[in-house]
């Protein structure tokens, strides 16, 4: 069962419509439609231009997926970008770059419940990558129970963290461990390593690759297949097979905060986030 999950979902739902009330932003950065299929939302990451994890975007995030969670009609949600730039650039560097150790503490904690509220989820989960999706931006898909890629060069995706002079954390590690093994794990985390499509199949990061005008009709037809197994059947398998990996997280999650507020701090690290964003704004198109 998910009792620990659950009191952390409830303490922090809590939280999180708080810390939205605080926000007051007129801006919607999530749009949730029905679709075409009976029980299926498409969720759109709208944060322009590049859907990065900005603190306000994460919490309105969750509390949209809270309330799919919570609407007895909806059995699986497609999640999409209404970026044209990007699926998801990951965290958003300015959230944790020039903050001050409380700002640090709250960010992380969030994130983590965006990987809990996915990860855990009774919905089936298909992420549809419409654009490049690096680093933090692959929680979505590796949380997710489906994941299809558009065929377009551009749209690269991996856990490029370590070309940024950071780590990803154990629990964007242990997904990815799950679905592509430890061997090419090994090597895609160290070296960094942002998959081109055809590279992305062949390594298992995503689950089909479609030309880029058919990725959403790829994921209702997928979710289909998914939607005739009986719900409490394929629940029940889900939570057994990825309960061990958020348990570790569940159990380690103060901990992990501390170590990032610790590791982030750092002036050395500090300097190379710096660096590289600058370098971004130096590359534009
Ligand atoms: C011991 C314990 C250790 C625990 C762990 C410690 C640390 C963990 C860290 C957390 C783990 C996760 C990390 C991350 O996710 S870091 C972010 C990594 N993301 C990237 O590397 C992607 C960066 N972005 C891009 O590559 C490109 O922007 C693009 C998505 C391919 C789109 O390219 P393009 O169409 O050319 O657009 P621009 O590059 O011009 O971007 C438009 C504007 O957006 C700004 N931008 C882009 N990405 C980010 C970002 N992640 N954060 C903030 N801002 C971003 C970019 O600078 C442009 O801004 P401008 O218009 O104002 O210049």
């Amino acid at each position: 069962g998910l009792p620990d999950a659950a009191f952390w979902w409830k303490e922090r739902a809590t939280c999180c419509k708080v810390r939205a009330r605080r926000f007051g932003s007129q801006r919607q950065l999530v749009v949730v439609e029905p679709s075409s299929t009976a029980g299926v939302a498409v969720l759109k990451l709208k944060n322009l231009p590049v859907n990065s994890f900005s603190l306000e975007f994460l919490t309105e995030l969750i509390i949209n997926l809270e309330k799919l969670e919570n609407d007895k009609t909806f059995r699986g949600i497609i999640i999409t970008s209404d970026c044209p730039k990007a699926f998801s650039a990951g965290v958003d560097l300015r959230e944790i770059c020039g903050k001050n150790p409380a700002h640090y503490t709250e960010y992380w904690k969030v994130l983590q419940d965006l990987w809990l509220r996915l990860y855990l989820s009774n919905l089936v989960l298909i992420s549809a990558i419409n654009g490049p999706c690096a680093a933090g931006g692959c929680l979505i898909p590796l949380t997710s129970d489906y994941r299809i890629l558009a065929d377009n060069p551009k749209c690269l995706i991996g856990l490029n963290e370590t070309r940024l002079g950071i780590s990803a954390p154990f629990w964007f590690k242990d997904p990815l461990v799950n679905i592509i093994g430890h061997r090419a794990s090994e090597h895609a985390l160290q070296l960094g390593l942002l998959f081109p499509p055809a590279e992305a199949l062949q390594v298992g990061i995503v689950d089909k690759v479609v030309p880029k005008d058919q990725v959403q009709s790829t994921a209702l037809s997928v979710m289909t297949q998914w939607l005739a197994i009986p719900d409490h059947a394929r629940q029940l398998t889900k939570n057994m097979i990825r309960k061990p990996t958020a348990d570790l997280l569940v159990k380690h999650r103060d901990t992990d905060i501390q170590n990032f507020v610790s590791f982030i701090s750092r002036d050395s690290i500090q300097k190379s986030l710096q660096m590289y964003l600058a370098k971004l704004k130096q590359n534009k198109d």
